[in-house]
């Protein structure tokens, strides 16, 4: 992975971005209002077209990115799996023929047939077989050689390098731990002093950067929130600077930045909107942590105020951006004694839910994902004037999703018509934020490695 070299914006790109989507939200609220409902669907046919001629594209003669197939899959996958389509089962199978030609006899998968095993590929195959799932996808997957990729990926100060003789970074971290937890082959081995490392990126402004010393950046803070989160360490990171951080990013626009002073793009979408939902959902952790999250003195979860409102308040749907009350309490001491993830966020139960109300303008970050980020022929792109691509496809398809629960208190019930933007049949599947896999592919996975 490049690092980020990009310059800060001038004021001139980002008043250039400002224009181009105002001009866009001008022309729409002039249009009558079935032209505005056309604007504001999603185009499901036209994004499965897309995402499925894609994926028939990946064999030995698709050279494009080359080092990177298995990601291919997997924002493919990943986002029909978000509407709630499904390949044919021919291109299913070849899909999961493919991946396993990308697996490393010693563990781990590579960009592609024959590549030397990365971490980052190695979570992208993982993730595509897991939203695949069944028998024959997910036993296809190496556990016990894939554990001794990951402990030789381990350096000794307890980070991860993405590939041999690779960086060590946040990613890095993330990719691991995720992947681990998902096979359900977490453990202490793997998780000593990834804590220290992440803590060692959370910068002055809060958010989290990719190494040490570098800026804060969306996709980062996302990473190592959720790997905090994996091994039962969060309460360690200065949440409340990295909750103000994160919500300075959503631009006027709707969308996020990734970092201070930079434009906003729709990818941002799920890597700054899914740390909301992660942190969302820490008060309905298993286990004594209780982090109050915009409910201020409310940090009770069996208090009246705190029990979880299984739909969204009027008011608070009509209102701008949320910014929150008080945020949180660092907790006094960090608790270890779980190493392995017994603490994960728990979607099964509908209990101990604090008052939600997001911290951010979920509703103006739909707006800019459906106007600004949609090419209403199929795919999804950064912002206006780009091109639409599957990563960004991926990542604002998981972002929508997001958003469109980002009210819920219960995530057993659907969401309420009005938080979502446009024709309800624009509701996406819901996700897991930890691993942006759709819950029910999680579902299937956690059952499968927890019995095998
Ligand atoms: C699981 C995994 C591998 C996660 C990676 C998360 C991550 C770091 C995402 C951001 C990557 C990206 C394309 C940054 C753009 O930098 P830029 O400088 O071109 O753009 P900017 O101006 O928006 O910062
Ligand atoms: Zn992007």
């Amino acid at each position: 992975m490049e690092s980020f070299t990009s310059p800060t914006v001038t004021q001139r790109d980002q008043i250039l971005v400002e224009q181009q989507v105002f001009n866009i939200f001008k022309t729409f609220y002039n249009m009558p209002p079935s032209s505005q409902s056309f604007m504001l669907e999603l185009q499901r046919e036209n994004h499965v077209e897309y995402l499925t001629n894609g994926l028939k594209q990946l064999g030995p003669s698709f050279c494009v990115l080359d080092a990177n197939r298995p990601w291919i899959c997997y924002w493919i996958l990943h986002s029909i799996a978000l509407m709630d389509e499904f390949v044919d089962p021919e291109l299913e199978d070849n899909t999961i023929d493919f991946l396993g030609r990308c697996q490393d006899p010693n563990g781990g998968y590579g960009g592609g047939p024959g590549q030397m095993p990365h971490l980052a590929t190695t979570y992208a195959a993982v993730n595509s077989l897991v939203t695949l799932g069944g028998d024959k996808a997910l036993s296809s997957i190496n556990r016990q050689k894939l554990y001794s990729f990951m402990r030789k990926m381990k350096d000794a100060s307890g980070g991860f390098r993405m590939h041999d003789g690779g960086e060590i970074d946040v990613r890095a971290c993330y990719t691991a731990i995720s992947v681990a937890s998902l096979l359900n082959i977490l453990d202490d081995e793997l998780v000593q002093n990834v804590g220290n490392y992440i803590l060692s990126c959370q910068t002055y402004e809060g958010g989290i950067s990719g190494e040490p010393g570098s800026e804060a950046h969306g996709g980062y803070t996302f990473c190592g929130l959720a790997t905090m989160i994996l091994i039962n360490e969060v309460d360690r990171l200065d949440l409340s600077r990295l909750i103000d951080w994160v919500v300075f990013q959503q631009g006027v626009e709707g969308g996020f930045q990734g970092r201070t002073n930079k434009l906003v793009d729709g990818c941002y979408s799920f890597w700054q909107g899914g740390i909301f939902a992660l942190l969302k959902r820490l008060n309905s952790t298993k286990g004594e942590r209780s982090i109050p999250l915009g409910g201020g003195e409310d940090s009770d979860p069996e208090s009246p105020q705190t029990t979880a409102s299984s739909d969204a308040t009027d008011e608070g749907l009509n209102e701008d951006l949320s910014q929150g009350g008080s945020h949180s309490e660092k907790a006094d001491q960090h608790d270890t004694s779980s190493r392995v993830n017994v603490d994960k966020i728990d979607h099964n139960s509908s209990k101990g839910h604090a008052k939600v109300e997001p911290l951010f303008n979920s509703l103006a970050l739909q707006q800019y994902i459906l106007l600004c980020s949609q090419d209403l022929n199929g795919g999804l792109r950064d912002k206006p004037g780009k091109s639409r691509d599957h990563y960004h496809t991926c990542y604002c398809l998981s972002g929508l999703s997001v958003c469109q629960r980002s009210w819920l208190g219960d995530e057993d019930s659907p969401p309420l018509p009005r938080a979502v933007l446009g024709p309800y049949s624009n509701l996406l599947e819901p996700i897991h934020p930890l691993y942006n896999v759709v819950l029910d592919r999680y579902q299937e996975a956690e059952e499968f490695f927890t019995r095998s």
